[in-house]
């Protein structure tokens, strides 16, 4: 039997550079980077079937929606369909003027022409080139020597220089240069190949050029990555004519937290794809990004207010899905099912006021600000409680129930939940609740009087069940006790009142009153619930509500003048589908 290599014996520790006087751990994003979308070329070459052109545009539109100023919109030489998507977006005056187009090209003439070619016209481009400064591909893919390396990226920066800012085209041209691999390059090898492109080219002040330095795949930890970043940051020469910029992959899914900390590190721009998309496991997540600025009181620059179609449009042009737990865009991100994050929840938006800062118990950022209802926030299957099947009966019927009546009615629904092995929606809490407590209307009042003799309240009031009427008489001190006598006589009951609750619904002439009574007849217990515009109406209501509950059968049912209705409250009358297919 052959030995089983340990695959750990395989692999050879990253060795991070030795970075004493590190500064980037001790600060805090202050400001948004300048942002580049390489959706369209990154994005687009790692796709199992590249966008066509009118996938490409409707991107670039989207883009363009969102505030990117800078678009990597292609690599040109690579297809007929690129280069044309190119000359259509110039063309066809789609680049707005304070766009810039950015284009790739690797160090070889033929493409370098074609490359330039593609963006004859435009009003400002980027030209991108690159080629590969680690020793695995010197090594392995070139078999070139660093001076070999240093030799293409010179000839060719010179020939893109001689074809664009040398010669007498119009367009402003912008050049950018990454070392790629370069977060596996010797971080001296990185300074001496950018500063003799940087004497090649020549930058200004006012138009830097940009260097972009690639984890083309990630090598380490984030804070390598950082290192590698503060080190060239503090040793490039005429550092104020250049860009650093990064481009993080994500093969050890650090892409977002690698990128965040290379800010810190000294980068000024960031070059990544909405939603993570990329080569491999993706480019840096713009969308993280940008939005976790947002958290720290900074705004990235870029609108992401409707988030939801934004993610449906890059999902159908590049034919992937965003995971449901995907940060801030995943369809799960702000739902919560368990009971004690609900009930967190209820709470905070409970004591939250209008213009607070945002403080909300497991809620990064307020669902709005990307376009999200709240109705998404609480979902509720057999895990949840209380506070979240009473936070959608209060939104959804505006009815803000008493404590014990939550506790009650969320028995209902977990039972419910537990049947049906699956979630329950909103309509179908909100159907549960109208059969439980307004018990289907089957008994109804119809009409009521009071009178007052001796401090107390005579009511005669008339019910209703399936169009047969009966009169009751009663007495108490107030409205409902009266009621609830008229029906101990008249069925022959032992109703007592436990508990009573009411509030307003709405205001001005469409004010209604909603009143909870919890009845008690021996062992059963039954809380019902009543609407009116008026608070007396509303109360008698929601005694008639329990009562219902509690005879549990229908009125002409039962032997009225001497039966005594035993067993328990009806809960929820047959099986759990049959009362959700009814609601
Ligand atoms: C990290 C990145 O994302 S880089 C961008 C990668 N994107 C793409 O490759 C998408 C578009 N690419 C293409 O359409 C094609 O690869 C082309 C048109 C560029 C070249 O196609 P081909 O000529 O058929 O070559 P092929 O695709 O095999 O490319 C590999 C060759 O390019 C060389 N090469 C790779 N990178 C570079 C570079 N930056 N500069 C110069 N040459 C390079 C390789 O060493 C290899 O050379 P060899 O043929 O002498 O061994
Ligand atoms: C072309 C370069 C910037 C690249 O995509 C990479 O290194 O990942
Ligand atoms: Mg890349």
């Amino acid at each position: 039997m052959p030995m089983l290599l340990n695959p750990r014996e395989k692999y050879a520790p990253f060795q991070p550079l030795e970075l004493p006087t590190r500064q980037w751990p001790s600060k805090t994003l202050k400001k948004p980077p300048r942002w580049l979308s390489t959706d369209l070329r990154d994005g687009n070459q790692s796709l199992v079937d590249p966008m066509s052109a009118q996938q490409k545009l409707q991107y670039f539109r989207t883009l363009v929606s969102i505030g990117f100023k800078e678009i990597e919109i292609a690599f040109p030489s690579a297809s007929s369909i690129e280069f044309d998507f190119v000359r259509g977006l110039i063309q066809n005056g789609e680049i707005p003027d304070d766009v810039t187009i950015q284009v790739l090209t690797p160090c070889r003439e033929d493409l370098i022409r074609k490359t330039i070619e593609s963006v004859h016209g435009a009003k400002k481009a980027i030209i991108h080139l690159y080629n590969a400064t680690s020793p695995c591909f010197r090594r392995i893919v070139f078999g070139a020597s660093k001076e070999a390396t240093v030799e293409l990226a010179l000839t060719s920066t010179k020939l893109i220089r001689q074809l664009t800012k040398d010669s007498d085209s119009k367009t402003h041209w912008t050049f950018e240069y990454s070392p790629e691999t370069f977060s596996a390059t010797e971080p001296d090898f990185a300074i001496e190949i950018c500063s003799k492109v940087l004497e090649a080219w020549d930058p200004s002040e006012s138009n830097a050029i940009i260097f972009n330095l690639p984890a083309t795949v990630e090598m380490s930890t984030p804070n390598v990555y950082a290192d590698q970043i503060e080190f060239f940051h503090t040793r490039i020469p005429r550092r104020a004519e250049v860009c650093i910029s990064l481009h993080a992959h994500n093969d050890r899914g650090c892409a977002v937290a690698a990128s965040e900390m290379g800010q810190l590190a000294g980068a000024d721009r960031i070059e990544g794809c909405l939603f993570g998309n990329g080569e491999r496991t993706g480019n840096v997540d713009l969308v993280t990004l940008a939005l976790n600025l947002y958290t720290q009181g900074v705004s990235p620059n870029l609108d992401f207010s409707r988030l939801h179609e934004i993610k449906r449009i890059c999902e159908s042009c590049n034919e992937i899905q965003v995971h449901p737990r995907h940060p801030y865009s995943g369809e799960l991100v702000f739902t919560a099912f368990s009971g004690s994050h609900q009930d967190a929840i209820k709470k905070g938006f409970e004591k939250r006021k209008e213009g607070d800062i945002w403080e909300m118990p497991y809620l990064a950022i307020d669902p709005k600000d990307i376009g999200a209802s709240y109705e998404a926030v609480i979902r509720v299957n057999s895990q949840s409680g209380k506070g979240g099947i009473s936070w959608i009966i209060l939104q959804t019927l505006h009815l803000d129930l008493p404590r014990r009546l939550q506790i009650a009615f969320s028995k209902v629904v977990q039972r419910s939940a537990e049947t049906l092995s699956r979630e329950l929606s909103g309509k179908e809490i909100r159907g549960l609740f109208q059969r439980e407590y307004y018990f289907d209307e089957k008994i109804k009042l119809k009409s009521y009087s009071f009178t007052e003799e001796n401090e107390k309240k005579n009511i005669k009031a008339v019910i209703e069940r399936k169009e047969e009427l009966v009169e009751l008489a009663g007495q108490g001190n107030g409205a409902l006790s009266s009621l609830v006598d008229a029906l101990n006589r008249h069925f022959d009951l032992h109703l007592d009142i436990r508990e009573y609750s009411e509030h307003s619904i709405g205001a001005g002439s469409g004010v209604k009153a909603a009143s909870y009574v919890e009845l008690v007849n021996g062992d059963d217990i039954h809380w019902g619930v009543g609407l009116d515009p008026d608070i007396v109406g509303a109360s008698l209501r929601a005694v008639i509500s329990a009562f219902s509950a509690i005879i549990g059968e229908p009125l002409a049912d039962l032997n009225l003048s001497s039966n005594r209705v035993s067993g328990h409250a009806k809960k929820i009358p047959g099986k759990a589908e049959e009362v959700i297919a009814m609601a």
